[in-house]
């Protein structure tokens, strides 16, 4: 909001042409105690120019301020502490939030197409909490984008080719029945595969069958490409139930495999261009000046590899949609990969490689343990929902028996519980996952945000005045709730400038416990003058709220 300018301009009337406008604004700080003001300008920064001791042009600059703007301009030691005026700052907010609820902390920052690369989990593997992370992630950013002007397009790379298909398939056909493929596909699927890993322990054979079986797949054999395209199917359903309770949907479902047949170009431009190099048998691209691991390109075999693959991704997702940045949501353990791919891009004259940008993020555990399908120690995803929603119903049947649409709100509390919980922990943390912890209605948890949106909407409902902005709010008391709904647009704008949903979740726990401090000390609901003013500051909470929780993909049950 335009309340920093205004600070801003002031100083720039009072110090003349030493500093200009964009200078002062990176120097304006925003104390962490309010009684240090709102904003503050440190005047170190002119000291070598003025040839003063900081205090001094402290004391010297306020006496030329125009403070008719604020409630009060004061100087502590070498700083000048602004203190908005607190009524038509109230004014301001809570008018500019009325005006257009639907679109607050809406801003135009660019445009232009904008693939994630999201989600992407593995055909015939469960979808781990490592692909939830992406996928809510991702979908939190394409939000974010869209609130900023961009255009995301969410696109599934799916894992649905590679090697582990040689594995799976002679795992099948060893030890596999149709019938049980068929009533549960991914539970039995991952038994074969995990079976698979235990038998080649003692019997290393498997592995040079499973490279055999792929090998054809590669080549088109029809019965292997047929088993293939039938697993690819009943996964996909399977990961569709769990979007779907998610709430999220994908622009594509292009994998892997898609690009089968765009391989042989990438390949052939890394020949023309001399990039290409044996070793050991293996094509590579020299990363040595980019301090990088070489990219491994085609294997003795013949075999292309998953790098191979995402060159093609990469180079097709710029001819089709022409984007102006392309991000790819993915662990952080694959850091490297993405280097290298765009390092390789790079060494092929592609200079919009450097718009390509991997967004990483940490690890969930389970008890401390890392989590792996091989192993068997997976938490499943679908049965995560399905008891943060029982326990989501537990508590709502506690706190409001006679609920109408329970199951409804049960499920955006349960569900919106563990995406909160995966976007308020920053990006690159690892966490550990514990579910009681995940959905409880207290402390900071998505439930605990979504509670406090139902209790500014059940305010609202008890009275049949109407909320009006422009009356005065003078009672100090809303102060912190001002200052925290004013900060929206700004926060919405660090997120995308981080890539980091984290800041919106933490800023919604930060308004909703300034909001829960206000409702405990003030009666909202009495008739005074200021009553219809204390009504549009309640729902410019709850539309405050309700649209950080939307731009998470987390739910806004209107009553809890
Ligand atoms: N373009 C990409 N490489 N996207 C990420 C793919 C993630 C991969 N399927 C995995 O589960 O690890």
């Amino acid at each position: 909001m335009e309340f920093k300018q205004e600070v801003i301009k002031a100083l720039a009337a009072a110090i003349g042409s030493t500093l200009d406008e964009a200078t002062i604004a990176k120097l304006v700080e925003t104390p962490k105690d309010d009684k240090m003001g709102d904003y503050a300008f440190p005047t170190f920064a002119l000291a070598k120019v003025f040839h003063q001791a900081p205090p001094l042009i402290a004391k010297d600059l306020a006496e030329k301020i125009d403070a008719t703007p604020f409630e009060k301009v004061e100087v502590k030691g070498a700083y000048i502490n602004f203190f908005l005026d607190k009524v038509s700052f109230a004014n301001t907010v809570l008018t500019t939030i009325a005006q257009d609820p639907a679109h607050y902390g809406d801003q135009q920052i660019g445009t232009g197409n904008v693939p994630i690369d999201m989600s992407s989990p593995n055909i015939a593997k469960p979808m781990s909490m490592g692909h939830l992370r992406s996928t809510v992630i991702g979908n939190a950013l394409a939000n974010i984008l869209t609130k900023t002007g961009y255009t995301p397009i969410k696109i599934n790379h799916l894992g649905d080719w590679g090697t582990q298909f040689g594995k799976l398939i002679v795992a099948y056909r060893k030890w596999g029945s149709e019938a049980d493929v068929k009533r549960d596909p991914i539970h039995y699927l991952v038994k074969y595969y995990v079976q698979f890993h235990e038998e080649a322990e003692t019997q290393p054979e498997l592995d040079e069958e499973a490279r055999a079986v792929f090998k054809q797949l590669e080549d088109g054999d029809p019965e292997v490409h047929q088993l293939w395209s039938w697993f690819r199917e009943e996964s996909l359903k399977e990961f569709q139930r769990i979007y779907k309770e998610l709430g999220i949907e994908f622009d594509s479902y292009k994998g892997e495999a898609f690009y089968n047949d765009k391989m042989d170009a990438v390949t052939d431009a890394l020949e023309q261009k001399g990039l290409l190099k044996e070793s050991q048998g293996a094509e590579i691209v020299d990363l040595s000046k980019y301090d990088l691991n070489p990219a491994l390109i085609r294997k003795s075999d013949g075999a292309t590899l998953y790098m191979t693959r995402d060159l093609a991704a990469a180079i097709y997702r710029h001819d089709q949609y022409h984007f102006v940045q392309s991000l790819y949501v993915v662990g952080n353990e694959q850091r490297e990969h993405f280097q290298q791919l765009k390092a390789v891009l790079k060494e092929m004259g592609n200079d919009w490689a450097d718009n390509i940008h991997h967004i990483p993020f940490g690890l969930i555990t389970a008890n401390g343990k890392k989590l792996s399908t091989r192993k068997g120690n997976i938490i499943l995803l679908e049965k995560v929902l399905k008891d943060a929603v029982a326990l989501a119903k537990q508590q709502i049947a506690e706190k409001h028996p006679d609920l109408a649409n329970a199951d409804q709100v049960a499920h955006e509390v349960g569900v919106g519980a563990v995406v909160f919980h995966d976007l308020k922990n920053e990006r690159l943390d690892n966490f550990d996952f514990n579910l009681e912890e995940v959905v409880r209605f207290e402390g900071e948890t998505g439930p605990y945000v979504q509670y406090t949106n139902a209790r500014a909407n059940s305010i609202l409902k008890k009275t049949d005045q109407q909320p009006v902005a422009e009356v005065a709010l003078t009672d100090a008391a809303a102060w912190p709730v001002l200052k925290a709904l004013a900060d929206y647009p700004d926060v919405i704008a660090r997120a995308l400038r981080e890539y980091e949903p984290s800041v919106i979740a933490k800023y919604a726990l930060r308004l909703a416990k300034a909001f829960n401090q206000y409702y405990a000390n003030v009666k909202v609901l009495v008739d005074d003058a200021e009553l219809p003013a204390r009504l549009a500051m309640v729902k410019a909470v709850s539309t405050v709220l309700t649209d950080a929780l939307h731009t998470l993909g987390v739910g806004a049950p209107a009553e809890m």
